[in-house]
């Protein structure tokens, strides 16, 4: 038995609505005008509305806007077919032309009322998936995913240091979030320092913090990233990047629960949990001797490996909507969906800047496109996934941006590179690259109006 409320005018087609639809076994409540059905009934209750278009006052798709979620079938006259569109455009979803026949009024009724009991169920179904497979905002279903989720699960609750490990753009800080978010130090602070990001003569410092004198240009004591992470969590993202001094500080703290700021005698005790991740080969850094065995150990114990984008199946085109919605919200446009093929080209490139290149191709398509319906065009993904990233190194120097080109070409190539690049390549990785530091990237940016797609 379903709850159906008739808003209806006509006294006669009432009755004989009332009936019909109580014969049918539901329970039938009836008003005469949208006003009186607001104030006499709790509009949401209803699992069906069936109003009349005309009505004195307020005509029936008002109803529509005061009952969110419960579908509203509109009743119209021959004459105005043409409104009952409208009504649908306005929400309604679905109307039928009077003078109605019997059965087909009843036929429309009940598949109204199953597919609304279908849109619930998959609602709940959806936030109980969400609940079993998703942690923290992160997207994912695929079993690799669903690993991923239990490990979250399970490391946030203790202080277990944790490795997470995956290639660029898969998702390694969304992880470092999720962890610190579901941990007993969620209230405390989670410290990000990106160890690439720093400059290597100052990470020490950055990091551990220093007395005053410690150094040409120390002229106070400074307390390091580390202690401000006191209480919290502390996450270094690639920590590959860790010159060997730093190295050695961090396993100490590991091992002992205290810093030593540069050029202190004595140590502090600091209470973080250390979340490492990177995307670099950490054994042959070890194998090789520039990553230290011992930290590597420690900073292992729990290991979280992120699988790239590509060996994710059904999670791209997923993740692909969800990034949409979110995307079109961020910038205020209207819901979007993408064409057939759109989703066909999305599934089908390699993605090797993972989640971030996805991501940045939205977002690209969301602003260049003119109505609600992405297209591969609007994607302008390269065939193979070109690109400088990973599996083709661009020149380790700098590109020769300061050469003896004129400084209008040298311009248009900065403009070209960054935007070809940006979308697989870190701030770091693309002042590397461009042989130029983050500052003057940065400013470069600034003046030449290229605004960082990432948020
Ligand atoms: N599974 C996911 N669901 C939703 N959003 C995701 C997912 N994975 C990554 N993202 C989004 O993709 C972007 C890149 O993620 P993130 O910065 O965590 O990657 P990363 O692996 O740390 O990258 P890098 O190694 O370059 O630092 C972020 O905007 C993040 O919100």
């Amino acid at each position: 038995m379903s709850r159906i409320l008739v808003i209806e005018d006509e006294p006669i087609i009432r009755t004989e609505l009332r009936r019909l639809l109580t014969r049918a076994g539901h329970e039938v409540s009836e008003a005469g005008a949208v006003h009186e059905a607001e104030t006499d009934y709790a509009l949401d209750t209803f699992d069906l509305i069936l109003s009349d278009l005309r009505l004195p006052g307020a005509p029936g798709t008002e109803v529509i806007a005061k009952a969110p979620g419960v579908p509203v079938l509109i009743m119209t006259s021959y004459a105005t077919v043409r409104s009952a569109v409208e009504a649908m455009k306005l929400g309604a979803v679905d109307y039928i032309a009077k003078p109605f026949d019997h059965d087909e009024l009843l036929l429309q009724e009940e598949r109204v009322l199953r597919e609304g009991r279908l849109t619930r169920q998959n609602a709940v179904l959806k936030r109980e998936v969400e609940r079993l497979y998703s942690v923290g905002g992160i997207v994912g279903h695929c079993s690799a995913m669903r690993d991923v989720f239990d490990r979250i699960r399970k490391v946030a609750a203790s202080p277990a240091t944790v490795l997470v490990l995956g290639e660029s753009g898969t998702g390694k800080e969304l992880v470092a979030r999720a962890i610190h978010a579901q941990s007993p130090r969620h209230e405390g602070p989670l410290v990000a320092v990106n160890c690439a990001a720093i400059p290597e003569n100052l990470l020490e410092s950055e990091l551990f913090g220093h007395e005053k004198g410690a150094f040409t240009g120390a002229q106070a004591a400074h307390a390091g990233l580390v202690e401000s992470a006191d209480g919290g969590t502390l996450f270094l993202d690639e920590i590959g990047e860790l010159p060997p001094p730093a190295q050695a500080r961090l396993l100490r703290m590991l091992q002992d629960g205290e810093v030593r700021r540069v050029g202190a005698t004595r140590s502090r005790k600091v209470d973080a949990r250390i979340i490492a991740a990177t995307h670099r080969d950490l054994p042959k850094r070890v194998q090789e001797g520039s990553f230290r065995q011992d930290l590597y150990f420690r900073l292992r114990v729990v290991e979280i490996k992120l699988p790239p984008l590509r060996e994710r199946g059904e999670d791209v085109p997923v993740l692909a909507k969800h990034l949409l919605e979110k995307a079109c919200q961020r910038l205020n446009r209207p819901p979007a969906t993408f064409s057939p093929e759109a989703l066909v080209a999305i599934t089908s490139h390699p993605w090797p800047g993972n989640v971030r290149e996805l991501e940045n191709a939205i977002e690209r398509a969301v602003i260049l496109a003119d109505g609600p319906v992405i297209t591969p065009g609007l994607l302008s993904l390269e065939p193979g996934g070109g690109g400088a990233f990973e599996t083709h190194e661009l020149p380790e120097a700098g590109l020769g941006l300061e050469g003896s080109a004129s400084p209008d070409s040298l311009e248009e190539y900065f403009r070209r590179f960054v935007l070809e690049h940006q979308d697989k390549l870190g701030e770091t990785e693309l002042a590397r690259r461009l042989g130029i530091s983050r500052k003057a990237l940065w400013e470069r940016r600034q003046r030449l109006g290229i605004p960082r797609t990432r948020a």
